[in-house]
């Protein structure tokens, strides 16, 4: 079974306003999908659906693979240092060290290892967590902004990971007001929906 996610008619709201109703996807190992659409259009409530964070108002949301997040909320403790508050996740998610260093290597943060959280710059920290998705080896990334505060070498580095990972069978659901040069992107206009 290729199918990871499936939304079905799903209706959210926020406060007292409906952002979006009758929203169906589906997103299979390999595919990327790509939601855009003006401030305020509904593109991180939507990844928080999927991600469990919020309910939906109506339909169904299904997942049968792990999913790991990145967000604007700080998912790394700021008092360790880089290496270790990323070995804290890894043990949450039951994967082994190598993930961590493989990970590391990725982002471009192997030199960072013994730096406290707190004292990482924007993007620096937006690298530390695109590497706690990558070593989770959750199947199902939720990347909700991931690349602003980014370099152009991190985004580069951000959107390799993203290729390799739909390569090895994973999916990308992605918020951004930009499509970051990721190939074979499916695109789901959220401003349309309102
Ligand atoms: N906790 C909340 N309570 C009530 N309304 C909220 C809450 N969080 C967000 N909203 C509202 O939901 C709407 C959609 O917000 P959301 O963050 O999903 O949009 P977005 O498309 O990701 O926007 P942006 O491009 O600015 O990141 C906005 O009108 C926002 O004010």
């Amino acid at each position: 079974m290729s199918e990871l996610l499936r939304l079905d008619r799903v209706a959210c709201i926020r406060g007292d306003r409906l952002l979006f109703e009758g929203l169906s996807l589906a997103l299979a190992r390999g595919d990327a999908l790509w939601l855009r659409g003006p401030n305020g259009a509904g593109k991180s409530s939507l990844i928080r659906l999927v991600a469990g964070l919020l309910r939906p108002a109506a339909g169904t949301v299904e997942h049968r693979e792990r999913v790991a997040l990145i967000d604007e909320a700080a998912a790394l403790d700021a008092e360790l240092p880089l290496r270790r508050a990323l070995d804290v996740w890894a043990r949450i998610d039951t994967v082994d060290g190598q993930a961590v260093t493989r990970a590391m290597a990725d982002m471009a943060l192997a030199p960072l290892a013994e730096v406290p959280v707190a004292m990482l710059s924007t993007g620096q920290r937006k690298r530390a967590a695109m590497a706690r998705v990558i070593a989770s080896g959750a199947p199902i990334w939720l990347l909700d902004e991931p690349a602003n505060g980014m370099d152009d070498a991190a985004q580069a580095r951000l959107v390799a990971a993203i290729a390799r990972h739909r390569a090895n069978g994973g999916a990308v659901l992605l918020a951004s007001h930009f499509a970051l040069g990721i190939d074979d992107l499916a695109e789901l206009d959220m401003g349309a929906l309102a």
